[in-house]
């Protein structure tokens, strides 16, 4: 045990799954950085990330053809992870300057999606973002030191959680967090979450890391979103809702759609349960849940892979992001110690990234799980 904060313990154990199974160190190692590499500069149908100017770029939501903050912080999460601080830094200078509110209800938040020149498609937030954005700059402080504004990363990433936590207070605008529940919603101006943003290992470190006086809020925010995640998933087959009320019941149908289903945005709560497992290892609820959602797609094909209500009745309709999907399923693995953890990331480790249009947020989500399987998704 390394770190020590009520109640919680961050192990300081990462499991090197595809070691486990048999594949030699080298191999996984260069698998890893093959991976890297084709994402940032490998065939155009595959790569995700694009440079801009001489201080920025930015990974590119494919199918939607924006720049979303979902994806600039996840960038910034595995460009923290691999070391490789001159991406980490043209991802942040281009959410600096076109992304982050400087005044206005949004100030210190960042309009959650724009065009690749920077133009902003909306003004409103998307909590996820701010909540990767805010751990990837403390990783970043902790492993290249903080530099001169914008680079003074872990006074930014104070200022995000600042602004998460008490806009509204004595300012205009509404916090990304419910006070009353300490769950994490939707968008500031929603009365309902997004299971896939909880996370708890985060708030953990921000409990930490994060002003003092908001100390305890964070490890509130852990317990909240723990314990919120058991309502979220359905206890037969440990699929969640993409939008769920503060009870965890799905949340009504939007004026943008319906997201009472699991699709696309459910993947990542197997992969966050699976990491929040990995660092944490609090709530053995998540052995049982990572085995119960393997088990449900244990015998469907990738190909096959669908729509489904949280029961488990699969609709007539393709899953969007099938690659996102089998590695979120495998990531699962960190926390599951059932029949199926091998076959899925056996499965993942033999599956390559996704090509075409759609491939973004399948290749944003099959980076996490290789590093996280293969041990090297850690705390800095
Ligand atoms: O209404 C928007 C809402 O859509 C926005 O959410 C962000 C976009 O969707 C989420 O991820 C997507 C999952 O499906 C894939 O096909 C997409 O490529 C992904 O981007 C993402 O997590 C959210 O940040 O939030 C703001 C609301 O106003």
């Amino acid at each position: 045990m390394t770190t020590a904060s009520k109640g919680a313990y961050h192990t300081g154990v990462y499991r090197n799954v595809f070691s486990e199974l048999g594949y030699e160190d080298n191999v996984i190692q260069e698998k890893l950085e093959r991976t890297w590499a084709e994402l940032l500069n490998g065939d155009p149908d595959v790569r995700i990330y694009y440079p801009m100017g001489d201080d920025m770029g930015y990974f590119l939501d494919t199918g939607n053809t924006d720049v979303r903050t979902e994806g600039m912080s996840y960038g910034m999460m595995m460009a923290v992870q691999m070391n490789d601080k001159n991406i980490f830094d043209r991802l942040w200078t281009f959410s600096k300057r076109f992304m982050q509110h400087t005044e206005g209800r949004y100030k210190d938040y960042f309009a959650w999606h724009c065009k690749t020149d920077g133009t902003r498609i909306s003004q409103g937030p998307a909590p996820d973002g701010e909540e990767f954005y805010a751990l990837a700059l403390f990783f970043a402080s902790s492993r290249w030191g903080d530099g001169p504004e914008p680079y003074d990363y872990s006074v930014q990433a104070r200022q995000i959680l600042r602004a998460c936590v008490h806009k509204g207070e004595e300012d205009e605008g509404d916090p990304m967090w419910d006070p009353a529940t300490k769950l994490i919603k939707f968008v500031p101006e929603s009365p309902f979450s997004d299971p896939s943003y909880h996370l708890p290992h985060f708030y953990e470190l921000f409990a930490e890391r994060a002003d003092e006086k908001d100390r305890s809020f964070w490890k509130e925010a852990a317990a909240a979103s723990r314990a919120y995640l058991h309502t979220a998933c359905h206890p037969e087959t440990g699929l969640s809702p993409e939008y769920a009320n503060y009870d965890g019941t799905p949340a009504p149908v939007q004026r943008h759609g319906d997201y009472r289903h699991f699709f696309s945005d459910a993947y990542r709560v197997a992969a966050n349960i699976g990491l929040d497992w990995e660092w944490f290892r609090a709530d053995p609820w998540q052995v049982e849940q990572s085995n119960r959602l393997q088990a449900f797609f244990r015998d469907i094909d990738v190909a096959d892979y669908r729509r489904y209500t949280i029961e488990g009745q699969p609709f007539d309709e393709p899953a969007l992001h099938p690659i996102g999907l089998l590695a979120t399923n495998a990531m699962a693995s960190l926390a599951a110690d059932g029949p199926d953890a091998e076959h899925f990331a056996r499965l993942f480790w033999n599956t390559p990234l996704r090509d075409g249009v759609r491939r973004y947020y399948d290749n944003c989500l099959y980076m996490f799980s290789l590093l996280a399987l293969s041990g090297q998704y850690r705390v800095y």
